[in-house]
C-alpha cells in the first residue's frame, strides 16, 4: 500500500527560485526512507509539502487517496494529525512539561484524561524518558529535548512520520540512538522520511536514499544497492 506519492512534483518560491524539479517517488506503509543532498537541494521543500507549509507549483502530492493540492482551511489542521513533523530545533514549550509538551496534540483532538495519560506514558516509557515527565524542556539536555519533540510526533500514532535533519546538533552517540527509534516505528504501522546531509549516518542506516541535487531527484537506491559507511 503506498502512503506517499509525490507525482512530477514542481516548486518554485515567489522571487523565481526553484527548489524541487520534476519529483516523481512513492513512500510504501511501514517504510523507512532518507531523503539526502547538499545544502540547498530541496530537503526542507519536499518535506514542507507533505506537511502542508508550502504548496507545490506543478504536480500532485498524494497522501493516501488525499490529493494535498485540495486539502483548504479547517482540512489542513486534519491532515496535520496524520502527519507526525520532527523539527531539528525541537519547538517545544518553554513553560509546559515534558507530559505536557507530548500531550498537547491529544488535548486539542479532546481525547479523555485517562487514554491521554496512558498513551503519553507509554510513548515515554518507550522513548527512555519515563522519569522525566515533570521536568521543563530547559532541565533535558539536547538529545532528552530532542527525544521529547520525537514523543510529541508519534504519539497520535501517525501515518507518516517526517524528521528535517532530527540529529543535526547531537553527537554521533545520540544520533545513532535516535535513528534507531525511528528504525522501530515501522513495527508501529508508521512510514518514516527523513531529511539528512549526514551521508555516513544515512549510509549505516542501512534503508532506501532519495538523492536530491539542485531541486531534481537524481537517485532513488535501494537498501542492498548501498556502499559500506
Ligand atoms: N521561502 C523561500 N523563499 C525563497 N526561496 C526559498 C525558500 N525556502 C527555500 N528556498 C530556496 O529553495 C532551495 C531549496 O531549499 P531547501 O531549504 O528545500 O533546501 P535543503 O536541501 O533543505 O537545504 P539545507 O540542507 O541547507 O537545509 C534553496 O535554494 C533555498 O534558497
Amino acid at each position: 500500500m503506498t502512503v506517499l506519492r509525490f507525482d512530477s512534483v514542481s516548486k518554485q518560491y515567489p522571487g523565481g527560485r526553484v527548489a524541487l524539479e520534476d519529483v516523481s517517488f512513492d513512500v510504501g506503509a511501514g517504510e523507512m526512507l532518507f531523503v539526502t543532498g547538499h545544502s540547498g537541494a530541496g530537503k526542507s521543500t519536499l518535506l514542507k509539502l507533505i506537511h502542508l507549509s508550502e504548496r507545490p507549483s506543478r504536480g500532485a502530492v498524494l497522501f493516501g487517496e488525499r490529493n494535498l493540492l485540495k486539502v483548504r482551511g479547517r482540512r489542513v489542521a486534519m491532515h496535520r494529525r496524520e502527519v507526525g513533523v520532527v523539527f531539528q530545533d525541537h519547538r517545544l514549550l518553554t513553560d509546559r512539561s515534558v507530559f505536557e509538551n507530548i500531550a498537547l496534540p491529544l488535548i486539542l483532538r479532546g481525547m479523555r484524561r485517562g487514554e491521554i495519560g496512558k498513551r503519553v506514558r507509554s510513548v515515554l516509557e518507550r522513548l527512555g524518558l519515563g522519569d522525566r515527565e515533570r521536568a521543563l524542556p530547559t532541565q533535558l539536555s539536547a538529545g532528552e529535548q530532542q527525544r521529547v519533540g520525537i514523543a510529541r510526533a508519534v504519539v497520535s500514532e501517525p501515518r507518516l512520520l517526517v524528521a528535517d535533519e532530527p540529529t543535526g546538533n547531537l553527537d554521533p552517540t545520540l544520533s545513532a540512538e535516535i535513528l534507531a527509534l525511528f528504525s522501530a516505528l515501522p513495527e508501529h504501522g508508521t512510514s518514516v522520511l527523513v531529511a539528512s546531509h549526514d551521508l555516513g549516518l544515512v549510509k549505516r542506516m542501512r534503508k532506501r536514499v532519495l538523492v536530491l541535487d539542485q531541486g531534481r531527484l537524481v537517485d532513488d537506491i535501494a537498501p542492498e544497492d548501498l556502499a559500506d559507511a
